[in-house]
């Protein structure tokens, strides 16, 4: 019996050791394990330390780039501006048009002899040759007209090749200067379809200044854009974006503030501007307002200067930086000499009122470019300058496109236009020039 107890006894020890040392093996293999999740452990402390130390680096370097590129807009502003002053504060744009493009059923195109020596489609020179006449002694002579300009937009160039080069004037409207461009030339010469066609710079202005304000935002930069559209008619402020019919009763007038060198016009209709299908919308009713006039007078968009004022206002949340600018874009009334014997009434009345505020325009301009500072400017003289006045003094910026048809009937008109344009300009050549060996005669 005794016996029997033991070996059970035995029996039971060994069963209990070998579990025993199982357990150790189990033990053994969890120290293993957790001495492994440990050492696991220890390198990924230290690789979320270096992954933060990684992001703070970023971060650092993130917040230095931010800062660079806040300095490096505003020294871009500087040195945009600079560059845009070099290139002088008033410019002058040539545009002739195809000959093609205004042309009546059955009309007959006679192209003027116009050459364009710089044989570049955007030159700066023009020349302008007039009719030819024999002398008693048989020699033929023909006048040459030669006009130099900022550039010369030949008929191919169209409207986007245009806007390249007026872009820069945008940039320094939304930089926060007062920038003024003109369409100036006689009826039919192009300038609506420059400034107002669905084309046209005003349209490509807008755009392009929504697409910047878009881009300025990462710069902290937040733009508030609002619209007015006016049309000068006989001296008289309507109101574009104003009830059809309500506007030509409405007087409207001019008010300066001297001290914030600011323009108001009484009554006028501001649009704020918030998308370009706004200002497509606004455009379309200008034209419309326009329109309802032309039935009272004919041609009315050519008798009157349309004048399209974005008013743009910037904030930098970041760095604190305010702007202010005014983009106008003027489109004037046909410059035709109308022969004053010949207008009558209404006529007379509109062609003295357009001869007035074009030569006006042309006095200004002139005396702003050739004066000392501080001498007078006539900018009373008409409403068109003394509703632009602060917007093209100071440190403003102005570019006037003369806009020529290149046709032979109109070279009397085109020359005078140039001429306009030239003292505006003030760099016409004065040469007189031999045309293919003939005896020269003067401009
Ligand atoms: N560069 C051009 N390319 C193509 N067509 C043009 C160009 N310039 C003018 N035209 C066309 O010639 C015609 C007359 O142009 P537009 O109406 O722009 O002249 P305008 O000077 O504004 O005349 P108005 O003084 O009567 O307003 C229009 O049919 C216009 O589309």
């Amino acid at each position: 019996m005794e016996r029997k107890t033991n070996i059970a006894l035995k029996n039971s020890l060994t069963e209990v050791s070998v579990s025993s040392a199982s357990l150790e093996s189990i033990t053994a293999s969890l120290k293993a394990r957790i001495d492994e999740l440990q050492i696991e452990l220890t390198t990924k402390d230290s690789d979320s330390i270096q992954m933060r130390n990684l992001m703070v680096q970023a971060q650092q370097e993130r917040d230095e780039a931010k800062s660079r590129l806040l300095t490096e807009e505003t020294l871009r502003r500087k040195l945009h501006n600079q560059i845009q002053d070099l290139k002088g504060k008033f410019r002058v744009f040539c545009r002739v048009r195809p000959a093609h493009s205004n042309a009546a059923d059955g009309e007959k195109i006679e192209v003027a002899d116009i050459v364009y020596p710089d044989e570049r489609a955007d030159g700066q020179e023009i020349q302008i040759y007039g009719p030819s006449s024999e002398s008693a002694m048989g020699n033929i002579t023909t006048k040459v007209h030669p006009f130099s300009f900022d550039k010369v937009f030949t008929p191919r160039c169209d409207n986007e090749e245009v806007f390249l080069e007026i872009s820069q004037l945008v940039q320094s409207a939304l930089d926060g200067y007062n920038v003024c461009i003109f369409a100036y030339g006689q009826t039919g010469s192009g300038k609506t379809h420059t400034m107002s066609s669905h084309d046209g710079m005003i349209p490509r202005a807008v755009e392009q200044i929504f697409q910047t304000c878009e881009g300025l935002k990462e710069k902290g930069w937040k733009y508030m854009l609002e619209g007015q559209f006016l049309e000068i008619y006989n001296e008289n402020i309507n109101d574009l974006l104003g009830k059809p019919n309500r506007s030509e009763k409405i007087n409207h007038e001019i008010r300066h503030d001297v001290k914030e060198q600011k323009t108001v016009v009484t009554d006028l209709t501001t649009a704020t501007l918030d998308s370009p299908e706004k200002v497509i919308a606004i455009l379309r009713q200008a034209d419309n307002n326009r329109s309802v006039a032309a039935t009272k007078s004919n041609e009315r968009s050519s008798r009157s200067h349309s004048v399209f004022i974005l008013k743009i206002q910037g904030k930098n949340y970041l760095t604190g930086e305010q702007c202010n600018g005014i983009l106008n874009l003027v489109d004037l009334a046909g410059s035709e000499r109308l022969s004053q014997s010949q207008a009558i009434g209404e006529r007379l009345k509109e062609t003295q009122a357009i001869n007035k505020s074009l030569s006006c325009l042309g006095d200004v301009i002139y005396a702003m470019s050739n004066s000392r500072e501080g001498a007078h400017i006539p900018y009373r003289n008409s409403k068109l300058t003394y509703l632009l006045q602060y917007s093209l003094s100071g440190n403003s910026k102005t570019l006037m496109f003369v806009n020529v048809s290149p046709l032979k009937q109109h070279a009397n008109e085109t020359i005078n236009s140039l001429r306009f344009a030239t003292k505006v300009n003030n760099t016409q050549i004065t040469s007189v020039r031999t045309v293919r060996g003939m005896s020269p005669t003067k401009n």
